[in-house]
């Protein structure tokens, strides 16, 4: 299986003191579980030890093994009942509920938020009395369950927020014009919902939230955890993913991935290179899926340095449920999400939305705000403001920046000399801790030109 990698990064939450902790990328078969599934190996100051690989709080997730400990006997043997403790799913069950359920009226369908079931009113007292019951059901909202159902914003871990339409019209007009029809949504259900009701997509959904069970026929949708790659249903899972897989070499495959944010950026790259590893090995091809990984612009330099063949887009990915993250017209730059992505960047087409232009030289949409750079040759700006080109650090900078003599790059009007924020990333490795002028990589990286698009 893969190669042992290891990739330096800081723990980005902005709630907690920051740690330095890397994440060891290997095969997490042979290590402990959780309730999530294989953990990851963490290797920090104080050691090296296995911790959940989706949950960043404690309290939500306490296993925690010392790397030495998982030698040892008794602390396997411990380790096994996480196997009895993840629940079983019946899918085939959930699948005849769905089906009868969908021969009633509407009036007669109802969910049962405390219980997580689908039922029929007229067969069952179950969920009377406290239960939080949503009724009736029409044939929209039962194929849309992601437009009703109570999102978890639990931003520790599943942190739901849904697409605005806009974003999931921009994310098929993207495959269409790249002539894909097979998705692969990981953490995306509603472009997963959208794609079931296009003749044009074919989809299947990954994600942690098992109450997709009740609305998904057994393959279209499978539990999965995206920091592990894990198939909760294992060999079952599988397959119904290789089908997938195997079915969509014709038909153009992308994965459309959404992940909580906050999520680590080396697990999800791993995952991202598994996945296409099994494609490239069931349809005999190579490279990396093509993929639209929607995540925050500063996550930019992590991305960039361990999937250069990522490039960032500037459109806005704007949500319903996230006060942040939509785009308000009061000035404020907006939703800092953007696409990630391995598609030609002049497939994005933003000919409809009068927020952005296009530009000319670069060949591809950019924000209306966004300032092509004669000198960066580039459409520079990543936080939606209009850059500044600074010459003597050769680059384009936030138009809030001076540039600072003593620490020979653009700051922060108030920064403090000498101090590397944490958020700051080197121009030249795009590594996190150091600055330029001591990049241990000098000779690469950003002053090559860049590729056309
Ligand atoms: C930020 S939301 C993205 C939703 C997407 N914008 C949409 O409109 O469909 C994150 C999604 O990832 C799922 N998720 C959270 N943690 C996950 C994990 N560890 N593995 C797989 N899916 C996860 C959530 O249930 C949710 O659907
Ligand atoms: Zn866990
Ligand atoms: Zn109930
Ligand atoms: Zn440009
Ligand atoms: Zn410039
Ligand atoms: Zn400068
Ligand atoms: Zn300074």
């Amino acid at each position: 299986m893969a190669k042992k990698r290891k990739f330096t990064s800081e723990e980005h939450n902005t709630q907690q003191k920051t740690v330095p902790v890397e994440v060891v990328i290997e095969d997490v078969t042979k290590h402990p579980i959780c309730l999530h599934g294989p953990t990851l190996l963490f290797s920090s100051e104080k050691g090296r030890y296995f911790a959940c690989a989706s949950c960043r709080d404690k309290k939500e997730c306490p296993l925690h093994i010392d790397e030495e400990d998982w030698k040892k006997e008794g602390v396997r043997k411990r380790n096994e009942k996480y196997y009895n403790l993840i629940p079983k799913v019946d899918k085939k069950a959930a699948w005849n509920t769905l089906t009868e359920v969908k021969t009633r009226h509407a009036s007669d369908r109802a969910y049962c938020n405390t219980c997580n079931e689908l039922f029929n009113i007229s067969q069952t007292k179950k969920h009377r009395g406290d239960h939080r019951v949503t009724t009736p059901l029409t044939e929209e909202q039962l194929s849309n369950p992601s437009s009703w159902l109570p999102t978890l914003e639990n931003d520790y871990r599943e942190a739901q927020y849904l697409f605005k339409k806009k974003a999931i019209t921009t994310v098929l007009g993207i495959l269409k014009n790249n002539k894909i029809s097979n998705i692969l949504c990981i953490g995306t259900p509603t472009i997963h919902e959208a794609a079931q009701a296009s003749p044009e997509f074919e989809s299947l959904l990954l994600d942690f939230d098992t109450r997709h069970h009740q609305f998904n026929a057994p393959n279209k949708f499978l539990w999965y955890n995206m920091f592990n790659n894990y198939l909760f249903d294992g060999n079952n899972d599988e397959k119904i993913l290789k089908k997938f897989l195997k079915g969509s070499k014709e038909k153009g495959l992308c994965i459309v991935m959404d992940p909580p944010f906050g999520g680590r950026v080396e697990p999800l790259i791993h995952t991202i290179r598994e996945l296409s590893s099994t494609y490239n090995q069931i349809c005999e091809t190579e490279g990396i899926l093509p993929i639209i990984w929607a995540f925050p612009y500063f996550s930019e330099p992590y991305i960039k340095n361990m999937m250069p063949e990522l490039k960032m887009h500037d459109y806005k990915v704007e949500y319903e449920n996230h006060k942040k993250f939509k785009n308000s017209k009061s000035g404020k730059q907006g939703s800092p999400v953007r696409f990630f992505t391995n598609l030609p960047l002049r497939t994005i087409d933003l000919s409809n939305d009068s927020n952005y232009k296009y530009c000319e030289t670069c060949k591809y949409w950019v924000a209306k705000t966004n300032n092509h750079c004669n000198i960066c040759k580039e459409c520079c700006s990543k936080d939606g403001t209009s850059y500044v080109h600074c010459k003597k650090c050769n680059r384009c900078v936030k138009p809030t920046y001076e540039h600072c003599g003593t620490c020979e790059r653009c700051c922060h009007p108030n920064h403090r000399c000498g101090v590397i924020v944490e958020s700051q990333s080197c121009y030249n490795c795009n590594q996190k801790g150091h600055k330029q002028s001591q990049c241990p990589q000098k000779t690469t990286g950003r002053n090559k030109k860049r590729k056309s698009n």
